[in-house]
């Protein structure tokens, strides 16, 4: 077991917690030395997720980042925004690397970010070395990086469905609309009214219509891939499901003539998790289900580029695209651990 790449995770008792410990139960190269929860420390992993029973005899810990850095070569975060940046100098400093699943060092822009999360950035010295997770855009980076910044699971949506129109500049960089749907696990694993089953279930609804946080992160990723500023029209949605994303993305074209299916197949021929589905599909979430792979469809309408996006939140939206990156980051295969088809039904 030595040549295994040892493990850590700080939050093992939320949603993304629970989901890298079910992936990294069965990942072959990695083993899970530490796993962290302030409220259940000292209980074993196993009696608080029973999906776990038979995978893990490890106990929760309490977060003591020099522990942390001592036991091992990578610490995930998944944690609330405002925990990572607090851990990561202590870690770094002590050569772990580290991923962080939380927001705290996605924007590039200090002030941005704290009028979005409505805190003091305590790191700021990290956000301009912090890669940003997503493998399609920056695999060349991923692998030298010290410090990554998973992408929220509504911007890794969108921004996969628009990397391949931005990149080849067939569509405007004003006038995109995102509309975007969200599974309720979306929203962690902490009780808060809004998320119960009698709010949510056999409902549908918009919200954050005045902006959501995800916005910026958008906006700065879309521009950098564009290599102008794009301006894009995010709305979310929550729907009554457990886990999916699906984003319907509607972008003026430029170019008419471009043969979209193909510019889509080109662009994610080497991307072992992303499927370009043929013309006239309409990928569901269930399709995507516990799986890192992200489905796409596109197709014109008019003067109109449609792109049609699902992941799992839970996954590709956050864990699974997490260890895709630590897969990068250490010079493996980037699948491995992660080659498992979505549930069906
Ligand atoms: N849910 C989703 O679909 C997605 C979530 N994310 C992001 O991932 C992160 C985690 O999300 P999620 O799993 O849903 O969150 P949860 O609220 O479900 O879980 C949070 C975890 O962090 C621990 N924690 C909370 N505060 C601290 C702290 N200050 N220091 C150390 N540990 C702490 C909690 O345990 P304890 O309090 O016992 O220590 C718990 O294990 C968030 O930043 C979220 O925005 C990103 C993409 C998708
Ligand atoms: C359904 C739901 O509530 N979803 C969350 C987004 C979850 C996510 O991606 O989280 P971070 O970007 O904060 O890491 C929301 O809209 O706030």
């Amino acid at each position: 077991m030595s040549d295994q790449l040892r493990v850590a995770i700080v939050g093992g008792t939320g949603y993304t917690g629970a989901e890298l410990l079910r992936l990294l139960a069965v990942h072959p190269q990695a083993e899970v030395v530490a796993v962290t929860s302030r409220q259940e420390s000292g209980r074993p992993v196993a009696d608080v997720f029973p999906n776990l029973r038979g995978h893990y005899a490890l106990s929760f810990s309490e977060p003591d980042m020099e522990a942390l850095a001592q036991q091992s070569d990578v610490v995930f975060f998944a944690t609330p925004h405002g925990a990572a940046m607090s851990g990561v100098a202590e870690l770094l400093r002590r050569d772990a690397r580290v991923i962080d699943l939380s927001a705290d060092f996605r924007l590039r822009d200090q002030a941005v970010w704290e009028q979005w999360y409505g805190q003091t950035h305590t790191a700021p010295e990290y956000l301009d070395e912090a890669v940003y997770g997503l493998p399609e855009l920056n695999a060349a980076s991923l692998a030298q990086a010290r410090l990554v910044a998973c992408p929220g699971c509504y911007p890794t949506a969108v921004e996969l469905a628009l990397m391949p129109l931005l990149k080849a500049g067939v569509v405007a960089s004003r006038g995109i609309i995102a509309d975007a749907k969200s599974g309720v696990s979306g929203a962690g694993r902490q009780a808060k009214l809004g998320m119960l089953f009698c709010e949510t279930a056999d409902s549908f609804a918009p919200y954050a219509s005045a902006g959501h946080r995800h916005q910026p992160e958008i906006d700065q990723i879309l521009s950098e891939m564009a290599g102008t500023p794009v301006q894009c029209l995010f709305q979310p949605h929550l729907t009554p499901q457990v886990r999916g994303i699906e984003a319907s993305i509607y972008a003026p074209l430029v170019d008419q003539q471009a043969d979209l299916q193909a510019l889509f197949e080109a662009a994610y021929a080497d991307a072992p998790f992303v499927d370009v589905m043929p013309p006239g599909s309409h990928p569901q979430t269930r399709s995507v289900r516990g799986s890192n792979m992200a489905r796409l469809a596109v197709t014109q309408r008019g003067d109109t580029a449609v792109v049609f996006s699902v992941i799992d939140n839970l996954a590709r939206g956050s864990s699974a695209q997490a260890i895709q990156c630590m897969n990068i980051m250490f010079g493996l295969d980037q699948a491995v651990g992660l080659n498992a088809p979505a549930m069906l039904p």
